[in-house]
């Protein structure tokens, strides 16, 4: 598909492929990094309003459209289906485009994708859909209350079932709802370049609702960028990552000190191994482990531009026997920031929400068990294990939690969090030492961590 400097274009080729990919779709946008590059800032951000929108509010749209199509819609091939949505999507939630330019584009796209037929159904459909949505009612709340919420606010209905049993229709509606709003852009200040005043002062003319974090004491959050903010003078030099508050939270309590040795036993593209290096004042060791070299050859540049010089990379995958240098010294900390569903970072990630299956539940819960139980054999007597996943799911938090206790009798949840602010505490720490974090009642992403002891 010829996309070259349309941002409707450039979304339609995005969402098709993020359709035909089990990838996330921060990787699938990556892959078209080179063409969104093409695009001027104003017509990028229309392109990501696209996507994000089409896919958080896909359940809703399709509501919307059926009504007006005698074939059932979800049969239709990727492509088209998505087209549709995306028209849909800028009829019902962007004023500012004119319906003509919506459906426009979208029979356009159908006629490149497909042959003429279709494109004609495309036609057809949408101009009946986006003139009479809005006579197209909701499913009754009281009578039908998991199916209103799956559609008014965009959801899978196995989650929302599941939602609704474990916490009632009113926080799940929440939930369901926040989830869908667009979040702050969350940025860590490098503390050993410069302190969070002198950030939010090099920030404040090109951002809007420039604010510090209300629980990390190194965040800041901002809408609106002037510019890409990998292409700020802060970014270059050094003095931030951009990281989300929970995840700042989950380094805060794993609490390293200058001077230990610690592991980072899935450190990506290395969002805690720098905080990590960052609260040890950049001296004793971080070992930034992961099974995907490629994360790390960028988490090595991502030190460099930060200024940190004792992370050193390891390729290893925690499910195999590890490597020699692994079999010495053992280490103070270790952090697991396993893989998971993603199901707490929806607010980016909306098309997790789509892909996840019942079967991926139960394959990532038993490989963040066997993770972290390979993971313990790496803590000193007395050192810490933290534990960290982002989703809230109890098939992904307690049930580990739990099958690791049961396996590992020389560990104990430590039920102690001296880093984190007294309210703070209240809201995310249950009784048992489980901290966990929801976008609906903190504004921030949903995180679960533990910290183990070895106390043998
Ligand atoms: C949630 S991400 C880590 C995010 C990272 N800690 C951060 O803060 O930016 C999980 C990571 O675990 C890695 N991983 C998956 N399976 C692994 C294994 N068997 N051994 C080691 N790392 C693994 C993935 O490549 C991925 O980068």
């Amino acid at each position: 598909m010829d996309t070259s400097c349309d941002p409707r274009q450039t979304a339609i080729a995005v969402l098709i492929e993020n359709s035909r990919t089990r990838r996330p779709l921060d990787a699938v946008i990556e892959q078209f990094s080179s063409l969104m590059d093409t695009l001027s800032r104003r017509d990028r951000s229309l392109a990501n309003a696209l996507i994000y929108g089409t896919l958080r509010w896909q359940n809703y749209l399709d509501w919307l459209i059926q009504p007006f199509s005698d074939r059932d819609i979800t049969t239709l091939k990727p492509d088209i289906i998505y087209i549709m949505r995306m028209a849909m999507f800028q009829v019902v939630f962007m004023d500012r485009i004119p319906v003509s330019a919506a459906v426009n584009t979208a029979v356009d796209a159908a006629k490149r994708q497909s042959h003429k037929g279709t494109a004609g159904f495309v036609n057809a459909v949408l101009r009946k859909a986006t003139e009479q949505y809005n006579t197209v009612a909701l499913p009754d709340q009281e009578k039908k209350p998991e199916l209103y919420l799956s559609i008014s606010a965009s959801m899978p209905i196995t989650l929302v079932r599941k939602w609704i049993s474990r916490f009632g229709f009113d926080k799940t509606d929440l939930l369901c709802r926040t989830i869908n709003e667009i979040p702050p852009i969350t940025i860590r200040t490098n503390t050993l370049k410069i302190n969070r005043e002198e950030l939010i002062y090099n920030f404040s003319n090109d951002v809007e609702h420039i604010a510090p974090t209300s629980f990390s004491s190194v965040g800041i959050s901002f809408t609106r960028p002037a510019k890409a903010i990998h292409e700020t003078d802060s970014f270059k030099s050094g003095f931030f990552q951009v990281q989300d508050e929970a995840a700042q939270l989950v380094t805060e309590i794993l609490s390293p000190q200058p001077g230990e040795r610690i592991l980072d036993a899935c450190a990506g593209l290395g969002g805690k191994t720098g905080h990590t290096a960052q609260l040890m004042q950049n001296r004793g060791t971080v070992i930034a482990a992961d099974t995907d070299a490629a994360k790390l050859e960028r988490l090595a540049q991502e030190m460099d531009r930060l200024g940190i010089t004792i992370v050193k990379t390891c390729n290893i995958d925690l499910l195999k026997a590890l490597p020699a240098d692994f079999q010495g010294e053992l280490f103070d900390r270790v952090l697991v920031d396993a893989p998971c569903s993603g199901l707490g970072v929806l607010r980016k990630n909306p098309d997790s929400k789509w892909k996840l299956t019942k079967k991926d539940m139960a394959r990532l819960a038993i490989r963040q068990q066997k993770m972290l139980l390979s993971a313990a054999n790496l803590v000193k007597p007395s050192g810490l294990l933290l534990y960290a996943v982002c989703s809230c799911e109890v098939r992904e938090n307690e049930d580990v939690v739990e099958w690791f206790l049961d396996q590992r009798r020389d560990f104990r949840v430590k039920n102690h969090f001296p880093t984190l602010d007294a309210a703070l505490k209240n809201k995310s720490v249950s009784d048992r030492g489980f901290f966990r974090t929801y976008p609906d009642n903190l504004d921030m992403d949903g995180f679960f961590a533990v910290l183990f002891e070895n106390f043998s």
